[in-house]
């Protein structure tokens, strides 16, 4: 439609019947004739060819708008942004000035001074529109400026220019496409806005002028209105589908870039308030960031070829696979048939190297898969019930109180802006309706279970005030507050150095003894498997090649892929001896 239109505009001195002022009074108000195709106005001028003309003015006026808005806006942008310094300051404040001022007492005045010359007025508006493309462009760059990948690029020995062009101008691009289509339209409307009252010059055919025209006419002639009414609703409209189209490719894109990390369950908790910040505590993982619901396990179905060996009292697996929907409309299936057990008091690995798949069957167990991820087929067991197909609100009611769920980043999965007691309470207040007090006193016996020394005055720390371990076993506590049966714990030591990783495997040993808990471990380090679990599933790209005792897995690997990941570990190396204080030495002259 946009084309149509600006083909049109373009187009005029050929397509029109006649010139925008040419008129013929003897002909005011006819109606349309094969010679007229629209009619004429109350001048006797023919409404096609001053369509035509005036779209050529109106749209050729945003475009001027629009191009001295970017040139002004964008290029001060990009380098406020990236510079900073005094330059930033000037502009920042330069910008605050100009959107103080009334846009239309702006164009009045202006009209007023300069005169009634609707390029003038668009000039001005220009002007007025570059600090709307100064700021989202600087606030762009100044988060980009940041990124660890343009530190690299400039110790790489990359020109400021370069760096521009190559890591921040593609990340602006998108929204200042955007933003034009936006300004283009209000553009539009403000300049037939003013001609509409008058404020233009007049004499040149414009869709405002045409408005204006016909408004005062309205009783004699209602229809005049229709035609610069429709030629300035559908360039709007075209504009501002333009722009939601422009945004939802550019958004897909980036998506599809950084999806994966952005939506692991175990990434930074949204600002959303102590509800979201309790559940990643408890391990009553939140639902997908995305704001959808997976469409996942609505429409999974137990696979009729699931396996029929007899299932675990806790947790069973038969033939989970998990699918992808592409952009293509196919599947992209990426855990082929997973079959999996783990018994009650029973520490099960689930190892493989990244991307065998791990993750995403823990996720299928905890209904948290990503937006675009779904169970396909497949029985999941747990407790005895199937929970393939439960909908959304039924998962969220397991999660935590059946099955919890400790992620990988213990820092990043507590709300800084909350103390520890409050984020552990908060859940056992939801889940299992304690009072403030009940669940303000378990949060100190749940860190002291926990073996965090000093838990009363612990409770009321803030996350930045405790260590790396400290979090980890604080969301260890918080997995566990509402006694679930079932831990899945993802790569629970990965961020922690080793002496505190060997009291995390302790305190998950313990944990099962006394509690009878089952245990998901999901990691890629054999150390911590042999260490810790009972029985280990090996994964290779979607599938579980190998299961087994630890023992035998890790002494008598079966699968070549299992012989590999244990020939990978580099453990010909003599152990190191333990460490031990040196004895002072007296420092002799
Ligand atoms: N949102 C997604 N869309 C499409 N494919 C995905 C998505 N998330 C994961 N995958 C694919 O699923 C496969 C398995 O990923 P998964 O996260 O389960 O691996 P993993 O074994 O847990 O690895 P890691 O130890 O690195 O976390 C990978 O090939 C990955 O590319």
């Amino acid at each position: 439609m946009l084309v149509l239109l600006i083909a049109g505009s373009l187009l005029a001195p050929f397509l029109a019947p006649q010139g925008p002022a040419d008129s013929s009074l003897a002909d005011a108000f006819a109606g349309p004739s094969p010679a007229h195709p629209l009619g004429m106005d109350s001048a006797g001028r023919d409404i096609l060819s001053r369509l035509l003309h005036g779209g050529r003015n109106t749209l050729g006026g945003a475009v001027i708008a629009l191009a001295l808005a970017l040139a002004l806006g964008v290029p001060a942008g990009l380098y406020a942004g990236y510079r900073g310094g005094w330059f930033d300051a000037a502009a920042n404040w330069t910008v605050d000035l100009v959107m103080a001022l009334p846009a239309m007492v702006v164009l009045l005045a202006s009209r007023a001074i300069l005169g009634p010359n609707v390029w003038v007025l668009m000039i001005v508006l220009g002007v007025l529109a570059a600090p709307s493309f100064f700021r989202l462009v600087r606030g762009i760059v100044a988060n980009v400026r940041g990124e660890l990948y343009v530190d690299a690029a400039r110790v790489s020995g990359l020109s400021d220019a370069r760096i521009v062009a190559r890591h921040v101008l593609t990340v602006v691009r998108g929204p200042i496409i955007i933003q034009t289509a936006l300004v283009a339209g209000i553009a539009i409307a403000l300049q037939a806005g003013l001609e509409f009252l008058g404020v233009g010059s007049g004499s040149e055919a414009t869709w405002g002028a045409m408005l204006n025209e016909a408004f005062q006419n309205i009783q004699r002639a209602p229809a005049l209105l229709l035609w610069p009414g429709l030629a300035l609703g559908l360039t709007n409209a075209a504009l501002v589908l333009l722009a939601a189209a422009l945004r939802d490719v550019l958004e897909d894109r980036t998506g599809r870039q950084t999806g994966r990390v952005g939506r692991r369950a175990n990434a930074p908790v949204p600002p959303a308030g102590a509800g979201a910040v309790s559940s990643a505590v408890t391990g009553t993982v939140p639902p997908p960031r995305t704001g959808t619901v997976p469409p996942a396990e609505a429409s999974a179905v137990p696979s009729p070829g699931a396996g029929t060996a007899e299932r675990a009292d806790l947790l069973s697996l038969r033939g989970v696979r998990v699918a992808y929907a592409q952009h293509d409309g196919t599947d992209k299936e990426v855990v082929h048939g997973v079959d999996l057990d783990v018994r009650r008091g029973e520490i099960v690995g689930l190892v493989g190297e990244s991307g065998s798949g791990k993750t995403q069957t823990a996720f299928s167990v905890l209904g948290i898969l990503p937006e675009g991820g779904r169970l396909s087929t497949g029985s999941i067991l747990v407790t005895g019930r199937e929970i393939a197909g439960l909908a959304e609100r039924e998962h969220r009611a397991l999660r935590g109180t059946t099955v919890a769920y400790i992620p990988q980043e213990p820092m990043s999965n507590l709300d800084p802006a909350f103390t520890v007691g409050s984020q552990l309470a908060e859940p056992m207040r939801q889940i299992l309706r304690l009072s403030r007090k009940e669940a303000a006193e378990r949060a100190v016996e749940l860190l002291r279970q926990v073996e965090i020394p000093a838990p009363e005055q612990v409770v009321r720390r803030y996350p930045h005030e405790i260590s790396g371990g400290m979090a980890q076993r604080v969301l260890i506590a918080g997995a566990i507050s509402c006694d679930p049966a079932l831990l899945i714990a993802d790569e629970p030591t990965t961020a922690l150095d080793v002496r505190v990783q060997a009291e995390i495997l302790d305190l998950l040993r313990r944990l099962r003894e006394e509690r009878g808990l089952g245990v998901l471990l999901v990691t890629h380090n054999l150390g911590v498997v042999a260490d810790l679990c009972d029985r280990v599933a090996v994964m290779n790209q979607g599938r579980v090649v190998e299961t087994g005792t630890a023992e035998q897995v890790l002494h008598d690997p079966q699968d070549p892929y299992t012989r590999d990941l244990l020939a990978a570990v580099l453990d010909s190396a003599p152990a190191r001896e333990p460490w031990r204080p040196r004895p002072t030495r007296s420092v002799s002259a």
